[in-house]
């Protein structure tokens, strides 16, 4: 436990970069500022000494004025050097967090795409961000308050067994104690609660999103309790697991307080009778009226560091959940890149497993674009036809086989070359909240106002620009700027046309559009794919006719390949689909006809 400790403090200091030694400074000094604050409690006993020396003609009494003051200024300096420590340590962790939020953010660049498309974006952001924030509170307050609070006690311990031992002893006593308390409240099941706690708060944010998504169909449907059920289990496990530790904290927490706060019980009782057995019974007193203003200085550092140790416990917790998005690892770059000779397209007995998958998504899948052809993906659900696509700008690395682009493999190529070589159209396209020039200008930066009006154009957007007044400078989902889903994938079609890679891959899924955006698309569609490299997501038959060779998917693997008139000959699973598709065809005649 102690080692785990260390380790997430220095990994911390380790985010700090720069700022490290401003963190170590600013701890310092409030380490100086803990013993500067003994200074006025040594000055007290001076001069009650002093002052009971001379009893009962106290204004003989020599130095007071002189120990006031001492006293006045240490207590000063020490508040002064502690709002100094604390000054250093906000400021390196404020940066520390920031650091963690940008190194976490740039490995995220560099982990494969897939790990992206299969977290959750919601857990992700809450997991960088939430957990760097939870750091900036242990850093700034709890890290240099552990440190006065840990120098303290060797002073504390000095100064007890100085004035008198015995006293010292008494006062000793009970911080033993609420040490051991201590160790019983934050040890056992207690030092594992901060993972369930923050593994609770995810699943209970994850269903309150999930809640809140679900409310239309919630509504539409008319359900009421069944939808509220997982969220409402997911507040009852928070609320128990809150409540339990609570009750856990309960005992050993009221017997900590008791017994830092308790001194005095034993202490007043003991001094009085050491007072009156004492020969020089005022200089007993005297150390007694110490011991007493000392005593509440101890427990006040009991205190600090008790917080202290929740808050690198929050800590630890903090780092090892940011330490599985490190932890990811990075897709593999070549060190000595090649490129490609030409924009054919292959895969070569390529088989794949997802990660935590047990069943493998494709096997010994072999397939080949020509450069310059088409080549469609059919098949039902689940056969493996998005793995397929996904392959080809590396979401995902293959297990078994190759796949490569102009006869070289795509993990020999340098990530650049191979995004700019291929365009990759989504089913569910996501548009940033920014300016339409903007998302369709994301694919090329550099690309000229007219560029963009003339990919704008070719993707069948014209409309889109003429509805609203900004034009192309509107800004997507501000002020009531909404476009339909088919908008949307127009917009990315302008995008990825403006790109002009010579390679596509289309998930053409048109299923949500209206006709009028299902036509507008297919025209952009054609655009798009004129004398490119394309390999075809097709979703409906209708658009695989004209495709130089299509591919059957299923269960992962290639069941049929060849061209339209081929497959239809060859009465396999082809030639039923197309069937079932005639049939549905000539039913939405009939329908239409008939209304
Ligand atoms: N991220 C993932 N993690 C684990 N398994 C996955 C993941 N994505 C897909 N699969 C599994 O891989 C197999 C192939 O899925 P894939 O999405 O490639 O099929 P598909 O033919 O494109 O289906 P659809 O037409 O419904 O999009 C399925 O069994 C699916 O459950």
């Amino acid at each position: 436990m102690k080692q785990k400790k260390e380790n997430s403090i220095a990994k911390l200091l380790t985010y700090a970069g720069g700022h490290k030694k401003l963190t170590i400074f600013g701890c310092a000094l409030s380490g100086i500022s803990a013993l500067l604050s003994m200074v006025p409690y040594i000055c007290i006993w001076f001069v009650a000494r002093g002052v009971f020396a001379v009893m009962p003609d106290y204004w003989r009494a020599q130095g007071l004025v002189r120990y006031g003051w001492t006293a006045l200024w240490f207590a000063l300096g020490s508040a002064g050097i502690y709002f100094a420590a604390l000054m250093c340590t906000h400021l390196a962790a404020f940066r520390t967090a920031k650091n963690m939020r940008r190194e976490a953010a740039k490995h995220l660049v560099d982990v494969p795409l897939g790990y992206l498309n299969t977290s959750q974006s919601g857990k992700l952001r809450k997991q960088i961000d939430d957990n760097a924030g939870m750091t900036e509170q242990m850093l700034a307050h709890e890290l240099p308050d552990l440190v006065g609070a840990v120098v303290t006690p060797v002073a504390a311990i000095i100064l007890l067994f100085v004035f008198d031992w015995r006293m010292g002893i008494l006062c000793l006593l009970p911080l033993i104690l609420s040490v051991y308390l201590l160790m019983r409240m934050m040890g056992g099941n207690n030092a594992a609660f901060f993972s369930r706690y923050q593994k609770a708060i995810e699943d209970l944010s994850a269903e309150a999103t999930e809640y809140v998504r679900g409310i239309p169909v919630v509504k539409v449907f008319q359900q009421t309790v069944y939808s509220f059920k997982s969220f409402y289990s997911s507040i009852m496990s928070y609320s128990k697991l809150a409540t339990d530790y609570s009750m856990g904290c309960g005992k050993p927490m009221t017997a900590f307080t008791t017994v830092l706060n308790g001194t005095f019980l034993l202490l007043i009782p003991a001094g009085m009778l050491l007072c009156r057995a004492a020969f020089d019974g005022w200089a007993v007193l005297a150390d007694l009226v110490f011991y007493i203003l000392f005593t509440p200085l101890c427990s006040m550092m009991m205190s600090r560091i008790m917080y202290a140790s929740q808050a690198t416990m929050e800590a630890d917790e903090a780092v090892r959940r940011l330490d599985e998005i490190m932890d990811v690892e990075p897709l593999p770059q070549s060190n000595r890149p090649r490129q490609a000779q030409g924009t054919d397209v292959e895969l070569r007995h390529v088989s794949f497993t997802y990660p935590e998958a047990d069943i493998p998504a494709l096997t010994d899948v072999s397939l080949r674009v020509p450069a310059g052809k088409t080549v469609a993906l059919v098949g039902p659900s689940g056969g493996g036809k998005s793995t397929v696509a996904s392959l080809i700008p590396r979401f995902f690395d293959v297990q078994q086989g190759n796949v490569l682009i102009g006869g070289v493999d795509v993990r020999a190529m340098a990530t650049e070359e191979l995004m700019g070589k291929v365009s990759f159209v989504f089913q569910d396209t996501r548009l940033f909240k920014a300016s339409l020039l903007e998302n369709i200008r994301a694919a090329r930066p550099e690309a000229a106002l007219d560029q963009v009006l003339a990919a704008a154009h070719a993707a069948q957007c014209d409309d889109i620009l003429e509805k609203f007044p900004e034009g192309l400078n509107t800004v997507v989902g501000t002020g009531g700027v909404y476009l339909s889903g088919g908008e949307q994938q127009r917009i990315a079609l302008a995008r990825a046309i403006l790109k002009d890679a010579p390679i596509v891959v289309l998930d053409e899924a048109t299923a949500f559009a209206d006709p009028e955006n299902e036509l507008l698309i297919q025209k952009a569609f054609e655009t798009l794919t004129r004398g490119k490299t394309v390999l075809m997501i097709a979703h409906r038959l209708s658009t695989v006719q004209n495709a130089d060779e299509i591919l059957v998917m299923s269960d992962g693997r290639v069941a049929e390949r060849g061209n339209h008139e081929a497959l239809l000959r060859r009465e396999g699973v082809y030639a039923a689909m197309w069937r079932d598709y005639q049939t549905s065809a000539r039913w939405k005649v009939g329908k239409g006809a008939a209304i």
